[in-house]
């Protein structure tokens, strides 16, 4: 059963629960009110029936080939699978630590138009997504692409919306708390069936992020082991990365939260 909708920013005034400091209210007050056409009125909740998926087609890529299937939802969500495929089109088998039978890797990837399409240096996606192609690319298994995961679950609108709360001093999580919204509104629901469907239902995930692996255990998918996808730190996104480890628990080290560590160059 997915959830019933949750109603999203209306009114833009959740800033009024954050306590702010007095000099900072009105920046936030203007940021949040700010938007051009009325947003959403409710973030929509994944249907978990499956309509219609493809044979795999495979795709070179340069971190190899990927056997590409697309899946299609009741709710008209769309997602992407990406297997890691050898030369020959056979599936690479998996390897890497520890597990026996051994288990596929798998990196379910919450959409990052900003970050996965234009390289935003405002978060770390679009490296995070590379680094996790190559890691099942070297380790055989997934990438689950998950497109209505844009802004963890508050779509791509509410997320522009939450980097003009930024700009005005929130974090990543005040700025959702300051519309109305939940820090982190993904559902994995759609990502467990894609995973059941393709008989991936013990894993290793790719991922520095707890919450995931909770998730995903509700769900009835078995992470057996988190394989960090960790990139370094840069000017632009440092405060975004510590807000990650500080606020929502992401297993970060200090190289992903301190751009001028030496590993980082
Ligand atoms: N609301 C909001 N979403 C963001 C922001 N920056 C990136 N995102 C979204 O965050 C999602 C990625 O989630 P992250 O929290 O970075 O990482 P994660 O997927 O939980 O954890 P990892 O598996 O370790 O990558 C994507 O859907 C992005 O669109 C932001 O500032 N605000």
């Amino acid at each position: 059963m997915s959830p019933e909708p949750k109603p999203a920013a209306s009114t833009g005034q959740g800033w009024e629960g954050l306590n702010l400091p007095p000099e900072q209210e009105q920046a936030v007050a203007d940021a949040a009110a700010s938007y051009i056409a009325s947003p959403l009125d409710t973030v929509p909740m994944p249907s978990p029936q499956l309509i219609e998926t493809t044979y795999e087609v495979p795709v070179p890529t340069p971190h190899g080939v990927f056997g590409v299937r697309a899946w299609l939802f009741a709710d008209g969500a769309e997602h992407i699978t990406a297997r890691a495929l050898n030369d020959d089109g056979t599936p690479t088998p998996f390897t890497g630590t520890g597990t026996e039978p051994p288990a596929p890797a798998v990196r379910i990837h919450s959409e990052c138009a900003t970050g996965d399409i234009f390289g935003s240096y405002r978060c770390d996606c679009g490296p995070q997504l590379e680094n996790g192609l190559r890691i099942i690319a070297q380790q055989g298994g997934w990438l689950v692409y998950t497109r209505n995961h844009e802004g963890r679950g508050i779509g791509l609108v509410n997320k522009l919306r939450a980097y003009r709360l930024q700009d005005a001093g929130l974090d990543t999580v005040d700025a959702n708390l300051a519309l109305g919204l939940d820090a982190d509104m993904r559902d994995y629901t759609q990502a467990s069936v894609i995973l059941q469907e393709l008989g991936a239902e013990r894993i290793r995930l790719v991922s520095n992020n707890p919450a995931k692996v909770q998730a995903l255990a509700e769900l009835g998918v078995e992470v057996l082991e988190m394989i960090p996808d960790e990139v370094p730190a840069r000017a632009e996104n440092t405060r975004y990365l510590a807000t990650k480890r500080d606020r929502m628990r992401h297993q970060l080290g200090p190289r992903n939260t301190h751009p001028n560590h030496p590993h980082n160059h």
